[in-house]
């Protein structure tokens, strides 16, 4: 559950030794991101094991500072959602631009696993990889420029700041 912290998982179990992590839902596939930290008392072979049993799941990150759960349960745990909100965007402009619905879908799913599997398999940045795609006068440059001027960049992290505060507003409400 998000927000709650070791301090509260303490005190309610009574066990000293805690791993708090936030999965997200690929793990189901064994795709996961799962950021974790643990109490005190958790020692390195147990972070060991514990490391090694996420890892079953996908892909693992351990942090110190148990602040930043929040900050990944903002990022990687509801990221999915915001990756599938805009690809859904996508499906909803390619039937507008005339494509049948299952057409749409194989379209834009496509793109997405190709566009995430070269990045992955490339040095080459996000930005580097936009300059690529974007020609100069072209098409895809006409989509960014509009992107651009309503300032998406800026919503997507008002939307992420959001998250991360309602992260912690769950951990205090929680906590109490
Ligand atoms: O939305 C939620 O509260 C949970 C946390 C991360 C993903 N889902």
């Amino acid at each position: 559950m998000a927000g709650v912290s070791i301090d509260n998982i303490s005190k309610k179990l009574q066990v000293k030794k805690i791993i708090r992590s936030m999965p997200n839902i690929p793990t189901q596939i064994g795709q996961g991101m799962t950021v974790f930290t643990a109490s005190q008392e958790v020692d390195r072979k147990d972070l060991f094991i514990i490391q090694n049993l996420i890892n079953t799941t996908g892909k693992s990150l351990f942090i110190e500072n148990e602040e930043m759960i929040n900050s990944s349960t903002a990022i990687s745990g509801s990221g999915p959602a915001y990756v599938y909100y805009f690809i859904n965007a996508i499906i909803d402009s390619a039937i507008n631009l005339g494509f049948t619905k299952s057409e749409a879908e194989f379209l834009v799913q496509q793109t997405f696993l190709g566009s995430t599997q070269l990045q992955n398999r490339s040095n080459l940045s996000n930005l580097e990889w936009i300059e690529k795609v974007a020609s100069k006068g072209g098409t895809t440059e006409a989509a960014l420029g509009i992107f651009h001027s309503f300032d998406i960049k800026s919503k997507i992290n008002e939307g992420i700041i959001q998250a991360n505060a309602r992260a912690k507003e769950l951990g205090k409400l929680i906590d109490k």
